[in-house]
């Protein structure tokens, strides 16, 4: 497609179908305000419009050719797309604010986003005032351009694991920095494959024999000259990917790498000249960059599925398909109740979603702030919530973003809706920062400590003072007799917490038994993973009509009760099915953003459909090379078949 074309193609078209005009003519709220709210304050919005007239007057953020694109150019647009962001970054002074609303613009769609959100707030966690001072501006100016080197060929999950070595040279005051395994190659870092020419690595702590364990080092990969590898550096990139194929997610191997003393970041731990090593602070501080990416992660879920559910929502209201009684007008596919049952909890999910998502980045920055003064005290609280919201919304988005891609029907299989690479690029939202099934765990083991206090009557966390409430026996009945009492937020409040406690108490008395009977802690721990993980779950109406069987058997409610929470959910998907379009219009997604045939804002769905067809490269000539190399000798062996047999 030629440039002036792709410009046309994202121009709003002042033609907008008739169906979603109409939808948005009996809005029963004010979309403006409420994307005030979504944003954040009308000045947010307004720093919003902004960045994406900066961002969309450059041809890179508006390109549609990138269906057809081969991974080379992909990687290449995605780098461009990284420089323009950090040039602008420098240029206007940019706050992690704006460069996260960038970025989220760009749909993270950049080669080297984890300086951003890796690298830099790494520097900034783990280093030293010192090594702040020397690191951070090389990286802010773009000098170091980094990645985050944890993960190994042999293992991602269990850090202790790990294999990369730091030995401590104490005659030179250097690390030497070794791969010694296959298994121990770094794999999977983004932008370590061909963009990085820093890594920070974490690698166990070797001093005088003696392992520390793992421990955080800045270690050069490439020259700041030429960009070519240095000496006793491998790295290159892991391959293609299902999606996310712009980033250069990469493997690096070390042999005898030496890197000074001063790189091994001291915030938390120390070797001194003399080959003594320090430990301050908390044990797990060195992993404050992943529970900062498990809050991010929570924020890209929302973006995601609200990203999906406008696609979904617009079209269903566009599409029409077979009528209730013959003879009628087509209906549109959202009046069809599973539609909204596909539909309307992505929607729903999404406004959820962003909540949340600030009621932990609150939490977050409360305790972040905590700790930059030597205060851990609500850390673990943080670690729960952070592991506990990144396992559960990801996984929920993920399953969500395929229903709406499947409510979307054939068309939603094209690349040009845009919502397969939306669920393919949400995919690993589940494996990075931590793989649920282990995350949830780590915050089934904190609830496990709950209960244990609650037990014994000592205070609990402030998020589980259920565990002492849901407890005593003079407990108030759940009050569901009516649809009404389904509306009552109080009441489901009350649901819910009776059901996380009988399952939450459930797991932890299933565990203290098969400890008492013998079986080692651990073992028990394994073999009641599965009621661990659920404990560590959270469910409104539709988690509990989806969840039927928890709410049954702890039990939380009685069959008639259930009744009546289904027959609200169904009630409340109507009332939501007529504010769909005004609801999704308030996400405010600008068409480039969305890049989607069928989501786009004025519904001019089968017109983007064809005009992006026409951007298949199969599509360059009217007839393929193919024909000439292949096609053309079987139909002619065909026709001269045909000939023969005609003789006969
Ligand atoms: C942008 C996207 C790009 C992607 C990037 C990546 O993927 S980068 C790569 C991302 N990679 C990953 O995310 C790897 C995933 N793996 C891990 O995070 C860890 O190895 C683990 C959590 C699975 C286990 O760790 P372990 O064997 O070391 O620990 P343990 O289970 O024996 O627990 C010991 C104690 O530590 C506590 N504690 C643990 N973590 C934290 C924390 N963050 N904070 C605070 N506390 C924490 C825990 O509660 C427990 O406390 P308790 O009960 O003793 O008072
Ligand atoms: C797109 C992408 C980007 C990434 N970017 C980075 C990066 O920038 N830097 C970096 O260092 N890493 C990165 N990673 C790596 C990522 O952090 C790891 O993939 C993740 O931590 C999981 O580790 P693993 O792949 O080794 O899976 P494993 O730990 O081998 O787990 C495999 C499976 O085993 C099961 N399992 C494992 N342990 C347990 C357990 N204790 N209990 C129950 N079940 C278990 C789970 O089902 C899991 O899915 C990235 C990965 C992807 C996919």
């Amino acid at each position: 497609m030629a440039a002036a074309n792709r410009d046309a193609f994202w121009a709003p078209s002042s033609k907008v179908n008739p169906d979603l005009a109409r939808e948005r003519e009996s809005a029963t709220f004010d979309v403006r305000e409420l994307t005030h709210i979504i944003d954040g304050s009308p000045d947010r919005t307004k720093r919003r419009k902004e960045l994406e007239n900066l961002l969309y007057s450059e041809p890179v953020f508006r390109d549609v050719g990138r269906l057809s694109m081969e991974r080379d150019e992909i990687y290449e647009q995605g780098v461009l797309k990284s420089i323009k962001l950090f040039e602008w970054s420098r240029k206007y002074k940019w706050d992690d604010d704006d460069f996260e609303l960038a970025s989220r613009l760009a749909n993270h769609d950049i080669s080297m986003s984890l300086q951003h959100a890796m690298f830099i707030p790494a520097i900034e966690r783990l280093a030293s005032d010192t090594q702040k001072a020397k690191w951070l501006p090389r990286a802010l100016h773009y000098e170091m351009i980094g990645t985050y080197a944890q993960t190994e060929l042999g293992h991602g999950t269990n850090l202790m694991e790990l294999e990369t070595t730091a030995t401590f040279d104490p005659e030179r005051n250097e690390f030497i920095m070794n791969s010694p395994t296959v298994t121990s190659m770094k794999w999977w870092p983004g932008a370590l494959g061909k963009s990085s020419n820093t890594a920070i690595v974490l690698a166990q702590l070797i001093v005088k024999g003696k392992n520390h364990g793992l421990h955080p080092f800045l270690v050069p990969l490439r020259s700041m000259e030429d960009h070519t590898p240095l000496p006793g550096i491998s790295v290159g990139d892991i391959g293609p990917k299902m999606a996310l194929n712009c980033i250069d997610n990469g493997f690096l191997i070390m042999k005898n790498v030496r890197i000074p003393r001063e790189n091994m970041f001291m915030k938390n731990a120390e070797v001194t000249r003399d080959g003594r090593f320090i430990s301050r602070g908390v044990d797990k501080a060195n992993y404050a960059t992943m529970v900062l990416v498990r809050v991010k992660i929570t924020r890209w879920a929302f973006e995601s599925l609200s990203d999906g559910a406008t696609t979904a929502v617009r079209y269903s209201v566009v599409r029409r398909q077979s009528s209730l009684k013959p003879g009628e007008r087509e209906l549109q596919v959202l009046d069809y109740q599973s539609q909204q049952y596909k539909v309307l909890p992505a929607l729903a999910a999404s406004y959820a979603f962003l909540m949340t998502n600030r009621s932990l980045h609150r939490l977050y920055d409360s305790v972040h702030a905590d700790i930059m003064a030597g205060n851990t005290k609500l850390l673990a609280e943080l670690h729960c919530q952070s592991s506990a919201l990144k396992a559960y919304m990801s996984e929920v988005v993920v399953q969500l973003l395929e229903l709406c891609r499947q409510a979307c029907g054939g068309h939603g299989y094209l690349a040009s809706s845009g919502i397969g690479l939306l669920c393919a690029s949400s995919a690993p939202l589940v494996t990075v920062e931590g793989e649920n099934s282990v995350l949830y765990q780590q915050a089934a083991r904190y609830l496990m400590k709950q209960v244990a206090k609650a037990v014994v009557g000592d205070p609990v966390a402030s998020g589980f003072q259920y565990l002492l409430t849901q407890s005593s026996s003079d407990r108030p009945d759940i009050r569901i007799q009516n649809l009404a009492d389904c509306g009552n937020l109080d009441t489901l409040l009350q649901v819910y917490q009776r059901m996380a406690f009988s399952v939450v108490t459930g797991a932890a008395r299933k565990l203290q038994m098969a400890i008492e009977s013998g079986v080692e802690q651990h073992v028990a721990w394994n073999n009641n993973m599965v009621s661990l993980i659920q404990a560590a779950r959270f469910y409104a109406l539709h988690g509990i009509a989806k969840e039927a069987g928890y709410f049954l058997a702890t039990p939380t409610l009685t069959p008639d009760q259930f009744e009546l929470v289904r027959a609200a959910e169904l009630q409340a998907m109507a009332k939501v099915r007529h504010d769909a379009v005004p609801l999704v219009d308030a996400f405010d997604l600008h068409d480039i953003c969305l890049h989607s045939a069928l989501g786009c804002y004025d519904g001019n769905v089968y017109e983007r459909l064809y005009a992006l067809a026409q951007t298949s490269s199969l599509n360059k000539t009217q007839v393929h090379p193919a024909y000439y190399k292949h096609i053309r000798g079987l139909v002619k062996d065909g026709q001269k078949q045909l000939r023969q047999q005609s003789k006969l």
